[in-house]
């Protein structure tokens, strides 16, 4: 049995989708990919092309697509989900007859579910009962991966096996799986970052400088791990790929999606105009909805999000609300070793000449 190819099913025609199966086929695995599109999937299966998503990238020919779902699912072992958010938990559904609790399930998508504030492991989660449920994030623009660069992403469940099968069927020469148990903060900090690119495209596109865009990321990871202390989840976790490196990745290139809508809105595109040139999903764009929504509901101070919800939906014009970030209370660097309400309660203090020089 050890020897056996390790059967893989893809769920999603887009290019993250398409350079994980691409990657899992070089590893000898027998690789099925599912497409809605009866065309595309024909092309991939003919040409070894995916001309919508990936038009100048190789496929490896061994990776069958197929818009029969049913037959890309059966004897899978692992299966990796990777469709937006919006469709993620309907394509699960119309998944589910086919799948059994033995199957591994992983998520790849960086996007939250607006009913209930929901990840996509928990879709899967809810949708199927199974145990082995896990999700993939990290620094991974699936153009440079079709580029084979060197990459890292990280593999997290609390399943041990999960990590362990998902770390052999990816790992290659030029990707590298590093494991955690922290699903949670691992998606939550690929879903939160797509905020941030957005924000820094914006900013690159204003002229705005390196200084900007170091700050911008930096108090974006400040921001990030108050909302994930505020739900209970590990803040350390964002140290990691899926984290700081995925932060510093989308924020810095122009073949991120999010950073592209950032840019088009910096240069006084509308958001309708912004997102239709590009043609793909930027999930950002909604989760700023969701997560700025979550943290007015839950009292957390989220500046950017707040600030970047205002220019997206109620046309504040993107300088007047950096001026006025620039001019917000004053704060603390690491909340973890100064807390933001000591400085605070350090300037009421000064203001009220209760301490003087
Ligand atoms: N592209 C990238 O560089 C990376 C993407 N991701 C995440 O992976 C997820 C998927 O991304 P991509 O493959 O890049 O997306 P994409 O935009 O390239 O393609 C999405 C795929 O889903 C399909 N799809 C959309 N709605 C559907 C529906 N209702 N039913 C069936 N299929 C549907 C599309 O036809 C397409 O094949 C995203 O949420 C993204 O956050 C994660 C890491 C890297
Ligand atoms: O998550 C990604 C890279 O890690 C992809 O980013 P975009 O969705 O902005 O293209």
């Amino acid at each position: 049995m050890a020897d056996e190819p390790m059967r893989v099913a893809v769920l999603g025609g887009g290019s993250f989708g398409t350079a994980l199966a691409s990657i899992a086929a070089d590893n000898g695995a027998r690789v099925c990919q599912w497409l809605r599109d009866p065309q595309l999937a024909e092309q991939i299966n003919r040409e070894h092309r995916n001309s919508r998503y990936l038009p100048e990238y190789a496929i490896n020919p061994a990776v069958r697509a197929s818009s029969d779902m049913q037959a890309v699912l059966e004897g899978a072992e692992l299966v990796l989900v990777a469709i937006p958010s919006k469709a993620f938990r309907d394509v699960v559904r119309q998944a589910r007859p086919w799948l059994n609790a033995d199957q591994i399930l992983v998520s790849t998508t960086k996007g939250i579910q607006e009913e209930g504030f929901k990840l996509m492991s928990q879709i899967l989660e809810e949708e199927t009962g199974f145990a082995h449920i896990g999700v993939i994030s990290g620094p991974n623009l699936a153009t440079e991966i079709a580029q084979k660069q060197l990459t890292a992403t990280v593999v997290a469940s609390d399943d041990a096996l999960t990590r362990t099968r998902v770390q052999q069927a990816l790992s290659c020469d030029y990707f590298r799986v590093y494991a955690s148990n922290d699903r949670y903060g691992v998606e939550l900090g690929g879903s939160l970052k797509n905020i941030y690119a957005i924000a820094a495209g914006m900013a690159a596109a204003l002229g705005m400088g390196e200084n900007t865009r170091s700050m911008l990321m930096t108090r974006a990871l400040a921001e990030m791990g108050r909302f994930a202390v505020s739900l209970g989840a590990n803040p350390m976790t964002f140290l990691g790929l899926a984290g700081v490196g995925d932060l510093i990745v989308t924020c810095s290139s122009q073949l991120s999606r999010n950073y592209r809508v950032g840019y088009a809105l910096g240069q006084g595109k509308n958001l309708d105009e912004a997102v239709e040139a590009l043609g793909q999903v930027a999930e950002g764009v909604n989760t700023i909805r969701l997560v700025r929504d979550k943290a007015q509901a839950d009292g957390v101070y989220m500046p950017l999000a707040e600030g970047l919800y205002q220019v997206l939906f109620e046309g504040v014009p993107a300088r007047e609300m950096a001026r006025m970030l620039m001019r917000g209370e004053q704060s603390s660097d690491v909340e973890f070793v100064l807390p933001r309400e000591a400085v605070q309660q350090a300037h009421r203090r000064v203001e009220a000449g209760e301490e003087k020089p």
